[in-house]
């Protein structure tokens, strides 16, 4: 009996983790002595719509595929797709297909958050953006959400024990919940106890909305903390909101006349794109959660195109094995294999396994993905 309704990573595994009409495929086939020789495609939409939206998923989507005899082939996490496959898997039906649950279960929900992230990342190039949703989803897929925030382009994220997975130090600020505590009127010491108590590394960002103005309370903070604040959080409540850009410049002027250039501002609450557009030039940073955490997982489906050699798509799918390219102009087209490319155009899928083994070795490092994803995102004039 868990303390939690989680699916454990034995099930996901172990191909526990499926559809129930899986099962009874596996059987069926089983039954009839078959396992055709297929070739499959996961593709969101079968052709180009000018809808890009970002890959991630994959390093889990691979684990799951590892030591399966299929040969697979993907778009790397952290570029963009529009229509077509976005991974290929080749292989005996049966050695694979009751993962197809799992598989797109990775791949579509980080897809989404991904792209909501870089949409988010492109509003404010340079901004520091940090991710603050992970209250909004189930805990255990805390470590997804942030991953895929950072492969977005986010600058950090929240959740610590997301961190612990990532190998990343989780950042954030102080909840109303800590100046509550103190009591109603007593900011400065909720502030300075916060002050004297946490590690000496973590920026003193005091939050200055809770029970009064924002331009009050971080008047309040400056007194208080003098040299020691490095910055101030706005998360005001939508029934205050108002002007919030007006709020933004009216607090950094009272900094600045107060030789407070150094204060940094930071803002959350409700924040999504337009409201990075409308506010990066005031404000230092956001902190963004429900956009991205809350994004719609992308519509991946896994379709059969190919069946021992032969063309096989179901009606309303693209039979044959397929290419994906980037093209000069940041387009994306799809072909059929064999056929010629455009011209000046780069092939986007890369061998990930062959008969189960894991031959992209950088395929899944971070950084590298986040820096493809910003490129991509520029040279498609995505977001
Ligand atoms: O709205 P989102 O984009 O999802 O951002 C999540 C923000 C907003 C939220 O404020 P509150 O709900 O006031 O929580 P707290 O009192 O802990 O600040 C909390 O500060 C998170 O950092
Ligand atoms: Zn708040």
């Amino acid at each position: 009996m868990t303390a939690f309704d989680i699916v454990d990573e034995e099930a996901i595994l172990s191909g526990r983790a499926t559809d129930a009409y899986f099962d009874r495929t596996e059987t069926t086939l089983r039954h009839a002595g078959k396992n055709p020789h297929v070739v499959a495609e996961v593709t969101a939409d079968q052709f180009p719509d000018g809808g890009f939206e970002l890959l991630a998923g994959l390093k889990d989507a691979a684990h799951l595929l590892e030591g399966h005899a299929v040969d697979v082939d993907a778009v790397p996490e952290g570029r963009l797709f529009d229509g077509g496959p976005v991974m290929r898997i080749e292989g005996p039906y049966l050695e694979f297909g009751r993962l197809e649950t799992s598989l797109l279960g990775f791949l579509s929900h980080a897809s989404g958050i991904a792209t909501a992230a870089l949409e988010t990342r492109r509003a404010a190039p340079d901004s520091q953006v940090l991710s603050f949703g992970a209250r909004h989803v189930h805990p255990s897929m805390a470590a997804m959400v942030e991953r895929s925030a950072l492969l977005g382009g986010f600058d950090g994220f929240s959740h610590v024990a997301a961190g612990d997975v990532l190998g990343r130090e989780a950042g954030g600020t102080m909840p109303h919940a800590l100046l509550i505590a103190f009591g109603r009127g007593n900011q400065e010491q909720a502030w300075l106890a916060f002050d004297e108590a946490v590690d000496e590394d973590v920026p003193r960002i005091a939050l200055c909305d809770t029970y009064s103005d924002e331009k009050d309370e971080v008047v309040r903070a400056v007194e208080a903390l003098g040299d020691r604040l490095s910055g101030v959080r706005l998360d005001t409540t939508s029934s205050r909101r108002g002007d919030f850009r007006h709020i933004c410049r009216e607090v950094r002027w009272e900094l600045e006349a107060r030789g407070k250039d150094d204060v940094d501002i930071f803002v959350s609450g409700g924040l999504g794109p337009a409201d990075l557009r409308r506010l990066r030039d005031v404000v230092d940073g956001f902190g963004v959660g429900g956009y991205v955490s809350n994004a719609d997982p992308v519509d991946f489906a896994l379709d059969i195109v190919e069946i021992e050699g032969e063309p096989a798509a179901k009606r309303g799918k693209l039979s044959g094995v397929k290419e994906v390219y980037r093209t000069a102009d940041g387009g994306h087209h799809v072909g059929l294999r064999g056929r010629e490319a455009p011209a000046d155009a780069e092939s986007l899928l890369e061998p990930l396994l062959r008969d189960g083994e894991l031959v992209a070795e950088d395929a899944f490092d971070l950084d590298s993905a986040a820096e493809r994803a910003v490129e991509d995102a520029a040279l498609t004039g995505f977001g």
